[in-house]
């Protein structure tokens, strides 16, 4: 159950909060910003929170201001030096202010039950390609999905699985990226999602202000 509005409301998704990765710019094409709006929609719809790196710019304020209109939570994690409004804009819902770039992608990572990246650009991919990585050593059993908005992404995927071709890229962590060209594919995708790459690795990291996840395997970031 979740309280929305003062209503008891059921939240049709297994998901409490979903972190979005997203360029800071929005695209040459209509259909990306078109996307990041569907997708802030989506995770309305399905009475999903969420959390990003915070600022109104580009992507990142799109999907923001259409999960804050549509009243759920929405929590913005800056690093303390990207927080002047020319480098971010003007930030919805709330606002966490960290240090710096890896306590926010921890920040991040561990406030999020599953995560999603729309087209970006190199810093949506750091994002993504850590959190992939991170799932890969057994640091989180958290899905990860890629919003293949009009093949934006399927470069990206030809060279993992060519990767995997190449023998640097094993075949259960290549299921670790599920994508889908619409949020709606996508979410299902994430809702259905068995982990099949284990890890025997224990972490031991200091939490930071953890709330854990059915997901965790571990106290892990
Ligand atoms: C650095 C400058 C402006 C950028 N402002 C940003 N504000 C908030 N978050 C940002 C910003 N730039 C990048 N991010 C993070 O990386 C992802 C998007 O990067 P991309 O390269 O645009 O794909 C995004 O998810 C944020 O976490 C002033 O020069």
């Amino acid at each position: 159950m979740d309280k929305e509005k003062g209503e008891e409301k059921i939240r049709s998704s297994k998901f409490s909060r979903i972190c979005v990765f997203c360029g800071s710019s929005s695209g040459r094409k209509a259909s990306y910003q078109d996307a990041a709006v569907e997708l802030g929609k989506e995770l309305v719809e399905r009475g999903v929170d969420l959390v990003y790196g915070g600022g109104s710019i580009g992507l990142m304020g799109l999907v923001s201001q259409a999960v804050h209109h549509g009243g759920r939570h929405v929590l913005g994690v800056i690093p303390k030096s990207l927080m002047p409004k020319e480098l971010t804009g003007e930030t919805v819902g709330e606002v966490r202010a960290v240090s710096d770039m890896h306590e926010r992608k921890a920040v991040m990572a561990s406030q999020a039950d599953a995560f999603i990246a729309l087209p970006g650009g190199y810093g949506t991919l750091e994002e993504l390609l850590e959190v992939i990585t991170w799932a890969q050593l057994g640091i989180h059993n958290k899905p990860v999905g890629l919003l293949n908005v009009d093949g934006y992404y399927d470069s990206l995927l030809s060279f993992i699985d060519m990767a995997v071709d190449e023998g640097f890229i094993s075949v259960a962590a290549r299921h670790i990226i599920l994508s889908a060209p619409s949020p709606k594919e996508l979410l299902i995708k994430l809702e259905e999602y068995v982990p099949v790459h284990a890890s025997n690795l224990i972490w031991e990291v200091e939490p930071i202000d953890y709330a854990p996840s059915m997901y965790d395997i571990s106290l892990s970031m």
